[in-house]
C-alpha cells in the first residue's frame, strides 16, 4: 500500500472528482457514509453520548456529515464547530446546512475557553477538527481545547488524522489530539509510523474511499507499506525436484568470546529461513558452542581463539552475512575488510560489522551494490552522523543509500527499509521483539532469502516482514515479556505458513 503526502492526497482527490465525474460534496458523502458504517457496526445503536467536534475545512465537513448519519440512526449526538476563523470550506457549508434536515439543534459554536463543553468519561469524541489540511501548529485557545479533549477520559476517534498531526512533516511538540482509534482515508500517513507521533494515532484503520486508481497507480509515494498481502506476493514456491544446492549457501562471519550466541542465532535463523546450507566462520574457541547449538550449521575456524582474526577459506558461491557479535579488535577489522572486499554479490552487514565499517567509511567503495546494512540507531550514527528527529534521519538515510547504492534497514517499532529506489515501512512486529539477539536473527533471515535468489530488495523486505510476523505469532504463546530471539527464529516457518492462512470466518450470528 502506498503512503502519500497530504499534498498528493489532495491531488488524488481532485483527480477523482474530475475522472469519476463525482462532485466534491458527493465524495465527502461517500467518505462520511463509510466512516458512519464502521462506527455503527461497533456501536450497534448503543445510547452513548457522542460529541462530534468539527473544524471549518473539509475535515470538519466530514464530521458534520458523520454526525448527520449518526443522528439519523438515533444516536445521542451533540455537534460542535471550532470557530477558529471566519473562513469555511464550500463543502463544510453544505453539510452545515444539511444537518438541519435531521435535527433542530444547530451545531454549537466554540470560540473561546469559556465555551469548552464538559467531556464525560463515557462519552465518545469524534475528532474532525483538522485533517490533512493543517498547515501550522494549533495555537491559542484551540491548543487549550486540544488539551481539554486529551485530558478527558472519553474514547477518541479521529477522522482521517488526529487533529494537529502533520501527515508528513516534523512538528515540535505542537498540540495534537491523542486518539484511541483513527479512521484514515485511502492510505495511512507517514507520521503514523514515526516514534515521535505514532502513539497519537491509537489503532488505525484504512478506509478505501475509491480515489482515482490511475492516479494512485502512477504516483511516486513517500513510502510503501509492506503488509501481509504484499509479503504473500513476494513468496517463491519451491520446485518439487529441487535440492539443497538450489537454495544457496550462507556464510555467517560472527561471534567472539562471550558473544557466540550471536553467531548461533544468525546462522540458526538462516537455516530456519530456508538457506540450503549454512557455514559459520567463527573463532576457534566457539566451535563446541556452535556445533552443539545448531547441528545443521557447519563451521570454519578462524585462527584467533577468542575472536575472528582472518578470512581464509576455500568456499565459493556463498552469501556473506557479517557482523553479529564479531567484536571490534584490530585483526577482526582486517579480516572484515578482506571479507567484504572479496565479494562480488550483495552482502548483509549487521551489528559490529557496521561499527567496523564506520571506522573506515572508505570501505563502502568495496561493498557490492545493493548490499544490505541493518543498523540500530546507535550503529546508524556511525554511518550518517547525528540527526534531529525522524524526518531528518530518514532524509539522511535516503541520501546515504543513494550515494553508496546500499539498502539500509532502520530497525524500530516500524522498521524502515531505505533503498536507492524508494522507502518501505514494515507493518509486522511487536514490542516483545525489543530483546537481545533479535537483530542477529534478522540478519540471518535476510541472508537466507538472498541465498534463495530473492532479489536484494525483496529479500530484505520479505525477511523484515517475516521476522516481525514470527514475533507476532510467537507472542500469542509467550507474551511480550517471554519472547526471546531463538523463539522468534523458530517461528519463521509458522509465519510462512500463516501468510497463506485466511482469517477465521466469524460463525453466523443467531437470530
Ligand atoms: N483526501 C481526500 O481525498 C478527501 C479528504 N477529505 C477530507 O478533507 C480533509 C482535508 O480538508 P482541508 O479542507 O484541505 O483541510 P482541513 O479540514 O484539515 O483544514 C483546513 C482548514 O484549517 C485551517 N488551518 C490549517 N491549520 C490551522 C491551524 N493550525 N489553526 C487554525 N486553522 C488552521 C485552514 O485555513 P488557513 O487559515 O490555513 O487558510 C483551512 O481552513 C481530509 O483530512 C479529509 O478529512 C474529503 O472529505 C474527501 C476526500
Ligand atoms: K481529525
Amino acid at each position: 500500500m502506498k503512503i502519500l503526502s497530504g499534498e498528493q492526497l489532495a491531488q488524488a482527490d481532485a483527480s477523482t472528482i474530475q475522472k469519476q465525474q463525482i462532485s466534491s460534496i458527493d465524495l465527502m458523502e461517500r467518505v462520511a457514509t463509510l466512516v458512519f458504517e464502521r462506527l455503527h457496526q461497533r456501536l450497534n445503536g448503543a445510547p452513548v453520548p457522542i460529541k462530534v467536534f468539527c473544524g471549518i475545512g473539509n475535515n470538519g465537513g466530514d464530521g458534520l456529515a458523520i454526525a448527520r448519519h449518526l443522528i439519523q440512526h438515533g444516536y445521542h449526538v451533540t455537534t460542535y464547530v471550532t470557530n477558529c476563523s471566519k473562513k469555511r470550506s464550500k463543502d463544510f457549508l453544505v453539510n452545515y446546512d444539511r444537518i438541519k434536515e435531521v435535527t433542530k439543534d444547530w451545531p454549537i459554536l466554540l470560540s473561546c475557553k469559556d465555551d469548552f463543553p464538559e467531556i464525560g468519561q463515557q462519552d465518545i469524541v469524534i475528532d474532525a477538527i483538522f485533517g490533512t489540511g493543517i498547515n501550522r501548529p494549533i495555537d491559542g485557545w484551540m491548543a487549550e481545547f486540544v488539551e481539554h479533549i486529551n485530558n478527558s477520559r472519553a474514547f477518541k476517534v479521529a477522522v482521517d488524522m488526529p487533529s494537529g498531526l502533520f501527515a508528513d512533516q516534523a512538528q515540535n511538540d505542537a498540540p495534537v489530539i491523542r486518539a484511541n482509534h483513527t479512521f484514515t482515508f485511502q492510505t495511512p500517513k507517514l507520521s503514523f509510523f514515526l516514534p515521535e507521533t505514532g502513539n497519537l494515532v491509537g489503532t488505525y484503520e484504512v478506509i478505501n474511499i475509491g480515489l482515482d486508481p490511475e492516479y494512485m497507480m502512477q504516483v511516486q509515494p513517500l513510502a510503501n507499506l509492506v503488509d501481509k498481502d504484499l509479503a504473500q506476493r513476494m513468496y517463491k514456491n519451491r520446485n518439487p525436484f529441487s535440492h539443497k544446492g538450489d537454495y544457496g549457501h550462507v556464510l555467517v562471519m560472527a561471534g567472539s568470546e562471550g558473544k557466540m550466541g550471536a553467531a548461533v542465532l544468525a546462522s540458526g535463523a538462516a537455516i530456519n529461513a530456508g538457506a540450503g546450507k549454512v557455514t559459520a566462520l567463527i573463532p576457534e574457541d566457539g566451535n563446541t558452542i556452535l556445533q552443539c547449538s545448531v547441528p545443521e550449521v557447519m563451521s570454519i575456524l578462524s585462527s584467533g581463539e577468542s575472536h575472528v582474526t582472518n578470512f581464509d577459506h576455500e568456499l565459493q558461491n556463498y552469501v556473506l552475512c557479517v557482523g553479529p557479535g564479531l567484536g571490534l579488535k584490530d585483526d577482526t577489522f582486517s579480516a572484515f575488510a578482506k571479507a567484504i572486499s572479496k565479494q562480488a554479490s550483495p552482502v548483509v552487514i549487521d551489528a559490529d560489522g557496521i561499527n567496523l565499517l564506520s571506522r573506515d567509511l572508505g570501505l563502502l567503495k568495496k561493498i557490492p551494490e545493493n548490499s544490505i546494512l541493518t543498523p540500530h540507531d546507535g550503529e546508524l550514527k556511525g554511518l550518517i552522523g547525528e540527526w534531529k528527529g525522524s524526518y531528518d534521519k530518514l532524509s539522511k538515510a535516503q541520501k546515504f543509500s543513494m550515494e553508496h547504492k546500499v539498502i539500509l534497514v532502520l530497525k524500530g517499532a516500524f522498521t524502515f527499509t531505505v533503498t536507492p529506489q524508494g522507502m518501505f515501512v514494515n507493518d509486522s512486529g511487536n514490542p516483545g521483539m525489543a530483546t537481545a539477539g533479535s537483530g542477529d536473527v534478522l540478519s540471518g533471515v535476510i541472508a537466507a532469502f538472498l541465498a534463495q535468489k530473492y532479489d536484494p530488495i525483496t529479500a530484505t523486505l520479505f525477511g523484515v516482514y517475516l521476522h516481525g510476523a514470527s514475533g507476532d505469532l510467537a507472542v500469542q504463546t509467550y507474551a511480550h515479556e517471554g519472547l526471546k530471539a531463538s523463539i522468534i527464529s523458530n517461528f519463521i516457518g509458522p509465519a510462512i505458513l500463516n501468510l497463506f492462512r485466511q482469517p477465521q470466518q466469524q460463525p453466523p450470528q443467531q437470530q
